[in-house]
């Protein structure tokens, strides 16, 4: 019986401009996707019953809305298979916290299924069968750091310098579908070329996230000294760059110092994470052309 256990990175949006908006609703944006060498593990076993079984289910999330169940039945439907899996997740990243954890997983399992059942698919197929599963997936699908335009489906990869990062998430859980309809959001945001993104550390998300939720306004408030610290994506994650893992480390125990001293006030979480131009998941695995 095969096993097999693979990484689904979180992501930053080091920047993030809103351009536009698409007849369908859909934001245009321009954003720079970091990965990040830390996130969630999924386990994959063969099973002899086909289709998918969860070993544990989401708070909140219905089996058949859960990405991961979404992401195999769209590879099932697909190939026509009869193989069946048993995949367990070890969830570490917030939901609603920016950092794509769920987009991630459902990369994870194309990535893996295809591996697992030896499918044989290539990454062009698994990237437009991601399409589909939300606008964050392509990106974990291809698997390095990128340029993105459109919805995030247009990429292009890029080689960022190499950073840690400290990532704080302030506690609300933040939905990507209700920050997008706030309606004084900034939509007109002129577009700029990649390498002026480059050195841009400005989110259009960001002044709405701090007004709609205060302890994200505290959080960005209080690590701004540290760096240029800003929102990843719609939030709730805020996030600062830092040129060493010491530095970092030193900020995340000042973090967990505010968090033991609030009387339970300031619920943050935190972890350091190193920049990655290469997916810790298309390292890990058997990388389909
Ligand atoms: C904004 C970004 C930036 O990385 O990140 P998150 O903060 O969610 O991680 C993403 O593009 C989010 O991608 P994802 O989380 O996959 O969103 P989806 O499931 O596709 O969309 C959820 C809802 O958000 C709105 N939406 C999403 C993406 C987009 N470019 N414009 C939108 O208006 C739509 O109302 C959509 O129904
Ligand atoms: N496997 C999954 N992991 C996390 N969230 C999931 C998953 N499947 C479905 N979801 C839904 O997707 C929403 C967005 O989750 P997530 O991708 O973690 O946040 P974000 O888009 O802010 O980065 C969750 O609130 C949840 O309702």
């Amino acid at each position: 019986m095969s096993t097999l256990s693979l990484p689904c990175p979180a992501k930053l949006n080091l920047m993030l401009n809103i351009t536009g908006r698409r007849s369908d609703g859909y934001h245009l944006l321009q954003t720079l996707f970091q990965l990040l060498d830390y996130g969630d593990t999924l386990h994959f076993r063969d099973s002899a019953t086909p289709g998918i079984q969860l070993a544990s289910s989401i708070e909140g999330v219905a089996h058949e809305d859960n990405l991961i169940v979404r992401a195999a039945n769209a590879l099932i439907d697909y190939t026509g298979t009869s193989r069946g899996a048993l995949l367990d997740l070890e969830k570490h990243l917030p939901m609603g916290g920016g950092l794509g954890g769920g987009s991630s997983d459902a990369a994870t399992t194309l990535v893996g299924l295809n591996q697992l059942w030896s499918l044989g698919l290539s990454l062009d197929v698994l990237a437009r069968l991601a399409e589909p599963l939300g606008a964050d997936v392509p990106v974990f699908v291809r698997g390095y750091s990128a340029w993105a335009e459109g919805i995030g489906e247009r990429l292009e990869p890029v080689t960022l310098p190499e950073q840690w990062f400290v990532v704080l998430h302030p506690g609300p859980h933040v939905s990507t579908a209700s920050l997008f309809s706030t309606p004084d959001l900034p939509r007109n945001t002129p577009p700029i070329s990649r390498d002026q993104a480059l050195t841009l550390t400005h989110n259009d998300c960001e002044q709405v996230a701090r007004r709609l939720y205060p302890e994200i306004d505290d959080a960005l408030t209080w690590l701004a000294p540290f760096g240029p610290a800003r929102l990843t994506g719609t939030g709730a994650c805020v996030f600062c760059p830092l040129t060493s893992e010491q530095e970092a480390a030193n900020i995340l125990r000042r973090i967990q110092q505010e968090r033991d001293t609030h009387d339970g006030r300031r619920q943050w979480q935190a972890f350091v994470a190193k920049g990655c131009n290469t997916s810790p998941l298309h390292i890990t695995v058997d990388s389909p052309g």
